[in-house]
């Protein structure tokens, strides 16, 4: 068995030169790895450096400094071979050409490209197959593009905010077509704005802030373990505690009364490691 990562990323920094004399370090040193078969969501504001990255994974720009390593090769290595597939926000769609003769062109451009039949069906696009593509709203565009990156059986989905612009039922068609490339033990890596989509759809979650990882953990384990206790007693007090039974069994010995015991969520360790609040999907 092929025991090699999905992505190694080793002090992977990214500097772009910006207006004058000024620098922009896109991405700090960041070391990341993504084994096969995980499900992983690069969660940050704008600006944290998720697209950087995933171009580097892609081999579409260099690094400034650092080695990142796809399936055991170069990203060109891995884009050649037809390792990754890749569902990007815009781009690469010609607006004359219908849906099937989209992905028929392509197809024909790959070694061994999986059945167009079937690459429609896994897209739910069989139905607007005959469709012309400059008819088609931005959520088909968008699983268009997810069926060209099937198209060629990748072992590594990477996927830029591949939701953004649909509405809340098109998100959830879209993510039920990943979870069964996911069950087929695909790996999928996708960046996006939405801590919803990260929390029910990722196993992992890599939070990225100015470049830097800033947290990377399980959904559960991001979520912090302090609980907010509010309670009156003598007035209304809220306290923030990791022992939330030994509180509640002291206030109570006090006789304070009303207590309201909350979990922080996601949405706040998220605010509290980046300072800014998250979009809600
Ligand atoms: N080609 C470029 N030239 C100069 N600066 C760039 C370039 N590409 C990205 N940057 C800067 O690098 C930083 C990270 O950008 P990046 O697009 O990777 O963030 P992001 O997390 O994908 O943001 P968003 O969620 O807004 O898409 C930003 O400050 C951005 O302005």
């Amino acid at each position: 068995m092929d025991t090699t990562a999905a992505v190694h990323a080793e002090g992977l920094r990214k500097t772009f030169r910006g207006t004058g004399d000024r620098q922009v370090t896109a991405l700090h040193d960041v070391d990341l790895t993504v084994d096969r078969g995980e499900i992983v969501a690069l969660l940050g504001p704008n600006g944290a450096g998720k697209t950087t990255l995933i171009d580097l994974i892609l081999g579409l720009t260099k690094p400034t400094a650092g080695t990142v390593t796809v399936v055991g090769g170069t990203p060109r290595q891995a884009v050649t071979g037809q390792r990754i597939g890749a569902v990007m926000q815009t781009g690469g769609l010609l607006p004359d050409m219908t849906v099937e003769a989209t992905v028929t062109m392509i197809a024909a451009t790959l070694t061994g490209p999986r059945p167009v039949a079937e690459v429609l069906e896994h897209a739910k696009l069989t139905g607007i197959r005959r469709q012309r593509v400059g008819r088609c709203s931005g959520g088909e565009q968008q699983r268009l593009r997810f069926a060209l990156a099937l198209l060629g059986d990748p072992e590594l989905l990477i996927l830029d905010e591949p939701t953004a612009g649909m509405d809340p039922a098109n998100r959830h068609e879209f993510w039920d077509s990943m979870r069964v490339q996911a069950d087929r033990g695909v790996t999928v890596l996708f960046a996006t704005h939405y801590l919803q989509e990260a929390q029910d759809f990722a196993r992992r979650i890599v939070l990225l802030d100015g470049g830097t990882v800033v947290a990377d953990g399980t959904p559960a384990e991001l979520q912090d373990g302090d609980v907010v206790v509010e309670y009156d007693l003598d007035g209304h007090h809220s306290v923030t505690t990791t022992d939330s039974d030994a509180l509640a069994a002291d206030l109570l010995a006090r006789g304070a009364t009303n207590l309201r015991i909350t979990a922080q969520t996601l949405d706040d360790t998220f605010i509290r490691l980046t300072g800014n609040r998250s979009e809600e999907s």
